[in-house]
Parts: structure tokens; C-alpha cells; sequence
């Protein structure tokens, strides 16, 4: 008689995959090491997309810029402590930026942690995210992995979406349970991110205002690109007829050069608008905390108390910094759904003569802006380079632009225009250093799509090792180094003429193709717009892993760009 087949088991591994399959994840971007080296195998083994990294923290970006463009929490893999930590700073940023992202860390048992008995890279890392993150869980048992993975999910996408830890010990892993009952414990979340259907009266509120608004203002943020309500977006625009300005991830949302685009009058319409409506944006310094100069105060053209609406999925969002006057809690696509259908049919659009006035400061800066383009200094100009990059994105509005630097960043803000919605990554809410090349990775991995890094050479500095994963996996990202010697400028020097270099210089000239080659990857210096665009060209035609080393003059920059007023003033001696 046959023995009787001993039941099937499973193990922490295999539930842990199942699981992430079973809620329609297929990507882990990771760091392998003890203890999930054999799981990222195994993962790969069975299916899935296994993307290693040099540094945590990339891949840690990399999840969260998946989870921005996706509405799926990105998912990072991590050994415990260093590694960990490195992936911390990705984890912190993608709940400042309101990303979606399950930062997962193996661990030490917690009898040796909780008795500090020195395990090999011991932490107790489940306090420690706690205060970075949105929720913050750990599994200890292997029937409770389904949970654990379930309440990640949902806590990282619902709501105000942001990062989520996932605490492993090592154990865990090996442990083993029944098949059957294992695959019972596993939970399919059935709607993580719940629609937040808004209160009508609090959609009436906001559409009185909108009513009776002379200069309205409308103000979309990273949470309009976010929520994927693309064309709920651009019916309140369009039927509304009012004027809109794009915070840099929401460029896209609607074409840059959108007759209603306020971009380029930003100041004028910051100071002038009598009610302003911010859709997925914070009134934090990025705004100018809605106060203050930037806001018309104390200008002969401010028109007395402005009045805010607030749309936004975060009902303590508002008043956070200015009072508003009409909050609309909700999901961006319900509460903008709702809106315009209570504007009714007859809307009238916003006064012709605030319109028109924005149209002409438009066309006045545009005018300069193209002058300024048209020239072609040598060594190139940061307008000059970017002139380059702005008409191969208007030739190829399908890729994808990541954006990190001081000048670099600044400039390219206004001078690369977006045509299409969730196409721009960048420094986000933190102005964040170092998030290049894993949102890099990241969007070509997710998108499949040409990506084109505009890079400062110290921002490139953060992350230039993952050229090595770009050419690894052949994505097709292209990287573009604003080569200008260094950290907003590259003509400090040390006042006591010593040997040491001053503290924001780089080596004169850094060659920094080579380091794409060194992977097998396409490297050229470009000295001139002729050179940069022919590069640029090939790199996005043929999908090749390219560094273009773009000389830009080194005289150029201003300290730290756009925000220098927020240095603090260091008393000449
Ligand atoms: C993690 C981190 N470290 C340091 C900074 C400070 N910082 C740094 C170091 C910048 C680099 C600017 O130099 P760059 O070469 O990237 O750009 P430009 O020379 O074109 O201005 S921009 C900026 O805010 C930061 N924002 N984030
Ligand atoms: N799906 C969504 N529905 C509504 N609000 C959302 C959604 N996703 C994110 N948000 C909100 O969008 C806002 C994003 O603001 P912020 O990051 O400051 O944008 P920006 O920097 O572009 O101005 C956050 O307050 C967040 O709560
Ligand atoms: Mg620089």
C-alpha cells in the first residue's frame, strides 16, 4: 500500500511572495544580505521582477517613484540595521512626498533585541521607523504574514498615501505551516485605497466661492498627478475657465504650454488671485506658507483677504498654515468629479479681464524666456543645455523626466515643459538630494518608457553608482550631468589659499561618461547644444544606458538656485 503522502507545507519565503502576488505586485527593488538574500533568489525564482541596487537608499527611491506612478505601494527589500537605515531616508521622503511604499527589513529575534544581547546587526528597528513613516508593523509568526503584508498595503495606499515599514526577524523566513492553511491565511486587501466620496455642502461651499472669485486661481500639486483623475482635472479647468499653475509634479497634468497655464505669471498671479484653489498641494514653503510677499501682501494689487479652498484627501490639511475657507475632503477625483458637476452647465467662466491679464504677462515672459534660449554661449549655459532637453521632450512627450540639482533644478522647472501627467519626478517636497538614478531605474522599469535624469553634478554625485545597475538591467535612461564643477557653481576657492579645495568644488572637468562606460554603457562629453542634442537623440531612440557629460560654464549658477533667501545670512567678519 502506498505510504500516505506527508501534507504539503510551506515557509515563510514562499508566503511572503504569495502574498505580494496575490495583491498584484510583481516588482521588489532590493539590496541582497542576511537574511533575505535566499528570498530575493526565490522571488525571482518564482516570477518575480527581482531589481538589485548598490545602495539601499536608491532602492528605496526606486519603490516610492513606483509607488507615485503606479498607485501600488513600491516595495524595497532590505537587510536589518545598515541596511535598513539606508533605506530609511527613501522611506521618510516617500511619506513626506505622500508616495506609496513598503520599506521591508529583516531582523534580529526580538528575545536578543529586547535583552540587547548583541546579535549580528542588531536593531531595534520597528521603534526606530516608527516616527519616519505613516504605519510601521512586525510578523512573528508565519500564519500571520498574510495579515502583515494586507494591513502594509492598505495602510501605505489609503488615505493620504505614504511610506509603510515591515518589520521581518530572520526566523521567520524558515518557518513552516501547512500549505493549505497557509494559503487560507493569505488576504487579497479588497479596495486598499477607498474612494472619499466629499460632503455636498462642502463641494457648495467651495463652488460659491469659485462663483463669485474676480481673479480665481487654480493650484494643482503632486497629489493631482497622483490620484490618476487626469480628465476630471482638465474638465474643472477647461470649464472653468480659470487659470492654473502647475506645482513641478503636477507638470503635465494638463500641456505646459496650455493657454491657461499661469506658469510663466506665476509671481503676478500668486499676489493677485482673490480666491485660490490648491487640488492636491500644501500651502508649505514651497508656497511660501500662503503668506507673506510672494502672496501680494502689502502690494497696492493685493485684493484684500484671500480666500483658499483646500482639496485634498487629508481632512488636517487645512489651516495648517493659512487659514481656508473651504475645505474639501476627499479623494482629488471625487471631490473634482463633484465640484464640477456642481458648477452646473452655465458656468461662467473666470473674468476676462484676469485672463487676459495673465495671458499678456504670460506671452511678455515667454518672449523673454525664448530670447534668452535662442542664445548659444560658450561653454554652454544651463538655458543653453536646456533648450536642448525642453524640444526633445516636446518631440517625445512619452518620456519620462527626472530632475535633481539646485540650478539644475530650477531652471529645468521652467525651461522643460511637460505635456503629459505623471511624467516629471523630482526633489519633491524635501528638495531632496540624491533620488536620481532610483527614480530612474524605476520609471523605466514600470514604464518601459524612455527616461532622460537632468542632473547636477553634485546631485548625480548621491546616487552615480547605479549607473552600474542601469547597465545591468539595459534600461533605457538616459543621464544628462550639468557638469559645472560643482555645488551650485564651480569658481569657489579656499580664502587661505591652502591646498584643500573650497568645500563646493569637484575636480575641474570630471569626466563622468566614463563611469557609464565602465559599465558598458554609452558614454559622450558634449561641449555644445550640437553635440548635447545629437547624443540626446540617439540615447532616446535607441534606449541604450547613456551618460552625456554636458560641460556647462562653471561661472553660471547662483548659490543653492531658486531658494537662496533661505540660507541663513553667515556675517562677513
Ligand atoms: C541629501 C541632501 N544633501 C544636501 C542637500 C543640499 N543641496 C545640495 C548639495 C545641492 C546640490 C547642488 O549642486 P548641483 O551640482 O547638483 O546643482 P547646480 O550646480 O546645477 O546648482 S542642492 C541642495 O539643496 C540636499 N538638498 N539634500
Ligand atoms: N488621491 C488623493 N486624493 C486627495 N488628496 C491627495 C491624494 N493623494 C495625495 N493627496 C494630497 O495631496 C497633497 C500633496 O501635496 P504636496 O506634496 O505639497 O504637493 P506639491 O508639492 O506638488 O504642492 C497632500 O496634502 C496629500 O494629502
Ligand atoms: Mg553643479
Amino acid at each position: 500500500t502506498p505510504t500516505p503522502q506527508a501534507p504539503a507545507t510551506t515557509d515563510g519565503w514562499h508566503l511572503v511572495i504569495d502574498a505580494l502576488k496575490l495583491n498584484d505586485i510583481d516588482t521588489i527593488f532590493a539590496l541582497p544580505g542576511i537574511p533575505i538574500t535566499d528570498f530575493l533568489r526565490i522571488s525571482q525564482a518564482e516570477g518575480m521582477k527581482v531589481i538589485s541596487f548598490r545602495h539601499e537608499q536608491h532602492a528605496g527611491n526606486a519603490a516610492a517613484a513606483a509607488g507615485f506612478l503606479t498607485q501600488k505601494p513600491g516595495i524595497c527589500f532590505t537587510v536589518s540595521a545598515p541596511g535598513f537605515l539606508n533605506g530609511l531616508t527613501a522611506l521618510a521622503n516617500a511619506t513626506t512626498n505622500c508616495f506609496p511604499m513598503i520599506l521591508v527589513s529583516g531582523s534580529s529575534e526580538r528575545e536578543i533585541v529586547d535583552l540587547q544581547q548583541g546579535d549580528y546587526e542588531e536593531m531595534d528597528q520597528l521603534a526606530i521607523a516608527k516616527p519616519l513613516c505613516k504605519a510601521a508593523f512586525r510578523v512573528l509568526h508565519a500564519e500571520d504574514i498574510g495579515v502583515g503584508i494586507a494591513r502594509a498595503i492598505r495602510a501605505a495606499v489609503s488615505g493620504r498615501p505614504g511610506g509603510v515599514y515591515l518589520d521581518l526577524p530572520a526566523k521567520l523566513f524558515a518557518q513552516t505551516m501547512d500549505a493549505a492553511a497557509g494559503k487560507k491565511s493569505l488576504i487579497k486587501v479588497v479596495d486598499p485605497a477607498p474612494k472619499q466620496i466629499p460632503a455636498q455642502d462642502a463641494v457648495q461651499r467651495a463652488v460659491n466661492l469659485l462663483k463669485h472669485a474676480k481673479k480665481p486661481l487654480i493650484i494643482l500639486g503632486k497629489g493631482a498627478a497622483y490620484a490618476q483623475a487626469d480628465a476630471d482635472i482638465r474638465a474643472l479647468v477647461e470649464i472653468s475657465g480659470i487659470p492654473y499653475l502647475p506645482m513641478s509634479m503636477a507638470k503635465g497634468l494638463l500641456p505646459d504650454n496650455h493657454s491657461q497655464s499661469a506658469s510663466a505669471a506665476r509671481s503676478q498671479v500668486l499676489a493677485e488671485a482673490d480666491v485660490v484653489m490648491l487640488v492636491g498641494a500644501r500651502l508649505n514653503w514651497l508656497l511660501s506658507h500662503g503668506k507673506g510677499k510672494t502672496w501680494g501682501a502689502g502690494s497696492q494689487k493685493e485684493p484684500g483677504q484671500k480666500k483658499f479652498i483646500q482639496v485634498d484627501i487629508s481632512p488636517t490639511e487645512a489651516d495648517s498654515n493659512v487659514a481656508i475657507d473651504a475645505p474639501v475632503v476627499g479623494d482629488i477625483g471625487s471631490c473634482v468629479a463633484a465640484i464640477v458637476a456642481a458648477m452646473g452647465p452655465d458656468w461662467a467662466k473666470a473674468p476676462s479681464d484676469w485672463t487676459s491679464a495673465i495671458a499678456d504677462k504670460r506671452e511678455k515672459n515667454q518672449a523673454k524666456m525664448a530670447e534668452t534660449l535662442a542664445k548659444n554661449p560658450v561653454p554652454m549655459n544651463f538655458h543653453s543645455a536646456l533648450n536642448v532637453i525642453r524640444n526633445q521632450v516636446k518631440a517625445r512627450p512619452d518620456a519620462i523626466v527626472v530632475n535633481e540639482g539646485a540650478n539644475t533644478l530650477d531652471f529645468a522647472r521652467s525651461i522643460v515643459d511637460m505635456y503629459e501627467p505623471r511624467k516629471r519626478l523630482d526633489v519633491g517636497t524635501w528638495g531632496i538630494m540624491g533620488i536620481g538614478m532610483g527614480f530612474a531605474v524605476a520609471a523605466a522599469v514600470v514604464t518601459g518608457k524612455p527616461v532622460i535624469a537632468i542632473e547636477g553634478d553634485s546631485a548625480f554625485g548621491f546616487s552615480g553608482m547605479e549607473c552600474e545597475t542601469i547597465c545591468r538591467y539595459n534600461l533605457p535612461v538616459c543621464v544628462v550631468v550639468f557638469n559645472n564643477n560643482g555645488i551650485y557653481k564651480g569658481t569657489d576657492v579656499n580664502p587661505t589659499g591652502g591646498k584643500d579645495a573650497a568645500p563646493t568644488v569637484f575636480v575641474k572637468d570630471a569626466r563622468y561618461e566614463m563611469l557609464m562606460q565602465a559599465f558598458g554603457g554609452h558614454g559622450v562629453r558634449a561641449t555644445t547644444p550640437a553635440e548635447l542634442e545629437a547624443a540626446l537623440t540617439e540615447a532616446v531612440k535607441s534606449g541604450r544606458p547613456t551618460l552625456i557629460n554636458a560641460i556647462i560654464d562653471e561661472t553660471a549658477g547662483t548659490e543653492s538656485g531658486r531658494i537662496t533667501s533661505l540660507n541663513p545670512n553667515a556675517k562677513k567678519k
